[in-house]
């Protein structure tokens, strides 16, 4: 159940409650009140009919008895209530038990109270007592003498029962309307209340929970309104808050990272790398190289590895100044770098020694390569760094994988080096 439903269902119980408590409360009180006045007249009333009619009589023993008594009561012109010290006074003949038109009425006396005689014995006992018992001590302390002509010739006691009259249901009947105008009244103005308040309150509400499934499925910055000046309007202003520091610290970390990432990849460029020719070094290429065998090995495919080292580069540093000496590296690298496919591998392998590993790349192709390379070192225009240098390049290229690994083949292109340099330099030997 939604929380604008529970509010407007608390909203209405509570009217209806409160509607009823007080409607009710008010029914029963006025009920009661009603029924005591009415109890308080009808007993007077009864005191006077009883009076009038053994006034008529004289007394009870002399009246037409119960009957009669009965039929005097439904008559409808009775005399006026007489008090005690009315007796003597000329009194209105009550009307006959019967006669005259309209009278006597159906149906039972509008009330019936316990009366004796007066020697307590009672005469009509309202339900309560039979005729001719005696009264007990206890209801005739509440008992009234009914006295004619100066003598007690009977008691009235209050208890007893009153039939409502016609009039009395109506208005009892237009004050239960009333009530029940009132508890739908109430319904209505609960429900019409519950809907505006709900309405608003559910707003925010709404707004809130979606921010906060926006949030988990991962979007942190998240706005909602805020209305009005109640907890749920801080509450609402206090998400913002929250949301914002959130995707704020969100944003922080992820660039904190990134530029963690950033610096882990830089060093590890940089350790794989060789700071002067910007070549791969030593380590990165004996890693990648025995990765490149293996895999040569493993698909039957041909593999070239080279090592090249510059001719005489003592001297280049001795006679033309170590500076002079780096930039022949970092251009020979250069050369070398420019020359290669993305697959080939290059690398400075120590001083001024490179080794190339080219896969896929059988003897003759990796020999012309080589010899394509080293022609392009020779012709360089090095004089455009110093006008008397000259740079060459010795290169020995092997290509067996019988050799067993890596390191191995390099190993023999290193003995072919040697036989290049031994020969002459600025030259290519090469062995399948
Ligand atoms: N400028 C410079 N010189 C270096 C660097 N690394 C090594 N060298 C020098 O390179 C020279 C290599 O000399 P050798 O091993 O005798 O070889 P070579 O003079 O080239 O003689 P051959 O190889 O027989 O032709 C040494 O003098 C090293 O100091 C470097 O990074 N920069």
């Amino acid at each position: 159940m939604s929380l604008r439903t529970k509010f407007m269902l608390a909203l209405l119980l509570t009217g209806l409650a409160a509607v009823a408590m007080v409607g009710g409360l008010a029914y029963v009180g006025m009920t009661k009140k009603v029924d005591s006045i009415r109890r308080e007249q009808a007993a007077e009333h009864f005191h006077a009919t009883v009076t009038a009619y053994l006034q008529q009589y004289g007394s009870w023993q002399a009246s037409p008895g119960r009957d009669g008594f009965d039929e005097y009561m439904r008559s409808g012109d009775r005399p006026p209530p007489l008090s005690d010290g009315a007796q003597g006074e000329e009194r209105r003949p009550p009307p006959p038990p019967q006669g005259g038109e309209g009278r006597p009425r159906a149906g039972e006396p509008p009330f019936r109270f316990i009366l004796a005689d007066q020697d307590y014995r009672v005469l009509l006992g309202a339900g309560v007592y039979h005729p001719g018992e005696p009264l007990p001590d206890a209801a005739r302390k509440d008992a009234r003498a009914v006295t004619v002509n100066g003598s007690v010739v009977a008691y009235v006691s209050p208890e007893g029962v009153i039939t409502p009259s016609k009039q009395e249901l109506q208005y009892l009947a237009a004050m239960r309307d009333a009530l029940w105008f009132g508890v739908s009244a109430a319904a209505v103005l609960a429900v019409a209340l519950g809907l505006l308040l709900s309405r608003s309150l559910g707003r925010t509400l709404g707004c809130l929970t979606d921010a906060v499934r926006a949030m988990h499925g991962g979007s942190l910055l998240q706005r909602v309104p805020v209305q009005g000046k109640d907890e749920v309007a801080e509450l609402a202003a206090a998400f913002n808050d929250m949301s914002e520091k959130l995707a704020r610290s969100h944003k922080e970390l992820q660039d904190s990272h990134q530029t963690i990432l950033l610096q882990a990849e830089q060093m590890r460029e940089l350790s794989v790398r060789d700071a002067l020719t910007k070549l791969h070094n030593r380590r990165h290429f004996d890693e990648q190289a025995s990765t490149l065998f293996s895999h040569a090995v493993r698909h039957k495919r041909p593999l070239s590895v080279v090592i090249g080292d510059i001719d005489y580069f003592k001297k280049i540093n001795d006679q033309f100044s170590h500076a002079t000496g780096d930039a022949v590296l970092r251009q020979v690298g250069e050369i070398l770098r420019s020359h290669m496919r993305l697959s080939d591998l290059v690398a400075r392998y120590g001083g001024e020694e490179f080794v190339i590993a080219f896969p896929e790349t059988e003897l003759p192709q990796a020999a012309a390569l080589c010899d394509k390379l080293r022609g392009m070192i020779e012709s360089f225009p090095w004089h455009q760094v110093h006008p008397e240098l000259k740079v060459t390049m010795s290169m020995g290229v092997y290509a067996d994988l019988a050799a067993g690994t890596a390191e191995a083949m390099l190993q023999k292109a290193d003995a072919l080096l040697y036989r290049a340099k031994e020969t002459g330099r600025n030259r290519v030997c090469f062995a399948a």
